[in-house]
């Protein structure tokens, strides 16, 4: 079943040219799909247009039935207060409020949308806590006295208290060490496992998607040039740039998944 189905999506900033032009791209119930591009490429301008921060000129992006692309104004609110999809930044420094503690900073979706008793919001925070490998004891923290990988894993359990059907993560690896990058890719794995969370996960690094992912969309200059199963694209890429791409990245014949 399709969760996320975007059609003929069309981003400009300005007049002069677009962003992202005519990008299709779906996401299925319980299904992880990877989107990767060069820097530039539009990745980040996707994931924000899909969420609805960034406005659209032309094109659908259906969410289980609702064309999220036509909602305004309250609609629009209403929409982004249930939490149904939620956005992990890439850097998570900038996206926590320093000011604010663990605590607070995770159940704010839950104060938003309102649909979670105040009495049981500290349990919630401390499952969603628990959930991305985080010791509760940490919600009394503020995001500087994390580390890195800490505060990544913050931004995951703030995005998935509230139960998203869709997670949208933007390089959500980037900034990490090898270590926590790895710890952060199986615990999506692990999020799609246990909890069946849907996941739109965006990256310029081909290894992280290709270990994850169970599609893969390459974003060249704003177009979806090639998208299908992890293997195929790996193994039989039929565009320029992602054959470039794959003959890049020695790693990934490591990382191929095994042969059926
Ligand atoms: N707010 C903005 N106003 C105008 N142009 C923008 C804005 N945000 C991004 N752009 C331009 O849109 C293009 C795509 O940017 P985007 O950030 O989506 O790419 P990206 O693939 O995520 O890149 P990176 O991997 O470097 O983060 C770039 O040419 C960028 O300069």
């Amino acid at each position: 079943m399709t969760l996320l189905d975007v059609q003929g999506l069309t981003v400009a900033y300005d007049r002069r040219r677009n962003v992202l032009t005519d990008v299709a791209l779906s996401v299925g119930v319980g299904e992880i799909v990877g989107v990767v591009g060069e820097t530039g490429s539009g990745k980040t301008t996707l994931a924000r247009a899909v969420a609805g921060l960034v406005p659209v000129r032309a094109g659908t992006i259906g969410l289980a039935g609702t064309d999220l692309a036509g909602l305004r104004g309250r609609a629009l609110r209403d929409f982004r207060r249930t939490g149904r999809l939620q956005l992990v930044f890439q850097d998570p420094l900038r996206a926590l409020d320093p000011d604010w503690d663990v605590s607070a900073l995770v159940g704010e979706q839950l104060a938003v949308a309102g649909t979670v008793p105040v009495a049981e919001r500290a349990e919630r925070v401390a499952d969603a806590l628990r959930a991305v490998g985080l010791d509760p004891g940490l919600a009394v923290r503020r995001p500087a006295q994390l580390s890195g990988g800490q505060r990544q894993r913050v931004l995951l359990a703030r995005a998935l208290v509230g139960k998203p059907a869709l997670l949208i993560a933007d390089e959500p690896v980037s900034a990490l060490d090898a270590t926590s990058r790895n710890d952060v890719l199986a615990l999506l794995a692990g999020l799609r496992e246990h909890s069946g969370t849907s996941q739109l996960v965006i990256s310029h690094d081909l290894p992280s998607l290709a270990g994850l992912a169970d599609r893969i969309a390459v974003l060249y200059r704003g177009r979806i040039v090639e998208h299908g199963p992890v293997r195929r694209v790996l193994e039989e890429p039929s565009h320029p740039y992602t054959a470039r791409l794959v003959a890049a990245t020695p790693r990934l014949r490591r990382l191929r998944p095994a042969a059926a």
